[in-house]
């Protein structure tokens, strides 16, 4: 559909451009990504015939721009300039009836059906309709932003080039007129180019980046392969961090602030630790980078609360989690600060042991129920168990982990507790082998990323190793505590 080839050019005797080549298919949709002045706008007004390029050559549909007249070209591509005058005072209507001139044969020609079916549908995708008699200039800045989109969207040709389309626009009306746009494309073959300067909206909503550094090409291809962390810090000259959106698989950019923050020593010490009647309480005074199973709160996030909590065995679990949110909100905790998880043991048994390691020291939390216990090898042809019991595990690190470190660090204390599930010749009822868990065992760990950074942990790193033997070592006397408690 555009063919843009080793094209150069700039203003005057400056250049710009250096020898750009790109190509866009027909129903797809191209971001222009790069920082500011590096020839974005510069590169989409050589495109739309605007700016003659020194050298290079821009073909639409496999013809030269040059060789289209302007109405022709016009009935081919849209323009959306990144800038609009808005002096001239006109209804909303009126603007978006312009986006039609391309198709009119004549200076005095009757205004069709179809014209008008164009003015109104694209008023309509925009949700503009409802301003159609509205003067421009009495619109906010968004609002007059949706007019010229449904201005560039009436005038109906296959190429629609953008300048930030989403400038002025709040994340609803983004959102909006990003998915309409894209819904065009995917379903209507429209092939869009257009420059962004939000790098996650271009990775959503786009099939393609090019991003430009300098007036040339740094790379150019699907997001997951363009968007890299190097690239983009070197490119910008800013430290971001690339994460995975929770929904679409295109990478989503976070920036990283250098703040100055107070030197205040964010150190974890028993005294943060508490076991109370009805739970077990680990309050701190910052948030924790935490990874866990839990009830209220699982996944990974910051966190400076953190619950324990008993509840009855005849606990009905089908509303856990607003009954969770409820007793959160009783007890004091704040629901979007804490992570919370539930046993029927008695927290009063838990076990809390502090192991010290050369980057800081390390607590180990474990609560024990086992009589749900089962080897997890044997429960494929299962369907419930009537047994109750849970063993949960807490790990508050003094030490920065890296995600890698958390992840190993979650198996590593599995392995440990099931290892102390064997010493302890814990068995699964049923099939009489060794147990390795039970259904509902949850894990945690919390670290205070304070200090030089952990790349691994697993049974071999020192912070592995304190794992290692910390979870072994607590579920040992948790599941000895649990027993002690069922003798009585
Ligand atoms: N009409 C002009 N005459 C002379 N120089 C210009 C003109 N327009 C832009 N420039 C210069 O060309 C360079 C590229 O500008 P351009 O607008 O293409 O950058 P951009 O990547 O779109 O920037 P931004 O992200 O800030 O919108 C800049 O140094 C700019 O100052």
């Amino acid at each position: 559909m555009l063919k843009v080839q080793n094209v150069s050019g700039g203003y005057g005797s400056t250049p710009i451009l250096a020898d750009i080549s790109f190509e866009v298919e027909k129903g797809k949709m191209l971001g222009i990504l790069g920082p500011n002045g590096c020839g974005k706008s510069t590169l989409l007004k050589v495109i739309s015939g605007i700016m003659k390029p020194s050298t290079g050559t821009v073909y639409v549909d496999g013809k030269e721009i040059k060789n289209y007249s302007s109405k022709q070209l016009a009935k081919k591509m849209t323009v959306l300039p990144q800038l609009h005058a808005t002096a001239f005072s006109n209804t909303v209507r009126d603007t978006v009836s312009l986006g039609r001139y391309p198709h009119q044969s004549g200076f005095f020609s009757s205004w069709k059906t179809e014209d008008e079916q164009a003015v109104v549908k694209a008023m309509d995708q925009t949700g503009v309709r409802k301003f159609e008699k509205a003067q421009l200039e009495y619109l906010s800045g968004g609002e007059q932003q949706r007019v010229f989109i449904a201005q560039a969207l009436a005038q109906s040709s296959n190429l629609l080039l953008l300048d930030e389309p989403t400038n002025h626009l709040d994340i609803a009306h983004q959102k909006q007129i990003l998915d309409m746009i894209r819904k065009e494309v995917t379903e209507h073959d429209l092939t869009v180019v257009s420059v962004f300067h939000d790098i996650n909206l271009a990775s959503l909503y786009c099939d393609e980046i090019l991003l430009m550094e300098d007036g040339k090409v740094r790379a150019n291809g699907v997001p997951h392969e363009v968007l890299i962390d190097d690239r983009i810090m070197d490119v910008y000259n800013a430290r971001i961090s690339m994460q995975a959106h929770p929904e679409q698989p295109k990478p989503q950019m976070t920036i990283l602030p250098d703040l100055i923050e107070l030197a205040k020593e964010k150190l974890i010490t028993a005294k943060n630790f508490k076991i109370k009647d009805e739970y077990v309480e680990f309050k701190s005074d910052f948030p924790l980078r935490v990874l866990s199973s839990a009830v209220h709160n699982a996944g990974l996030g910051w966190y400076s609360n953190f619950i324990n909590r008993t509840v009855n065995q005849d606990y009905n679990i089908d509303q856990v989690k607003e009954e969770f949110l409820g007793y959160l909100i009783e007890k004091g905790f704040a629901p979007t600060n804490t992570v919370g998880m539930m046993t029927a043991v008695d927290t009063r048994n838990a076990i809390i042991k502090q192991y010290e390691a050369t980057f800081g020291d390390v607590f180990v939390i474990v609560t024990a129920g086992i009589g749900n216990a089962m080897d997890v090898s044997r429960t494929f042809d299962r369907e419930h168990n009537d047994y109750i019991g849970t063993i949960n595990t807490w790990i508050v690190i003094n030490g920065k982990l890296s995600d890698e470190a958390f992840v190993q660090g979650m198996m590593t204390a599995t392995e440990a507790k099931t290892k102390a599930l064997h010493h302890e010749k814990v068995y699964d009822k049923i099939s009489n082998t060794v147990a390795t868990g039970t259904p509902t065992d949850s894990l945690l760990i919390a670290a205070t990323q304070q200090g030089e950074l952990m790349q691994y942990g697993g049974p071999i790193t020192e912070v592995g190793k304190v794992i290692g033997k910390g979870v072994f070592e607590a579920t040992l006397e948790a599941i000895q505590n649990y027993r002690k408690g069922e003798l009585q």
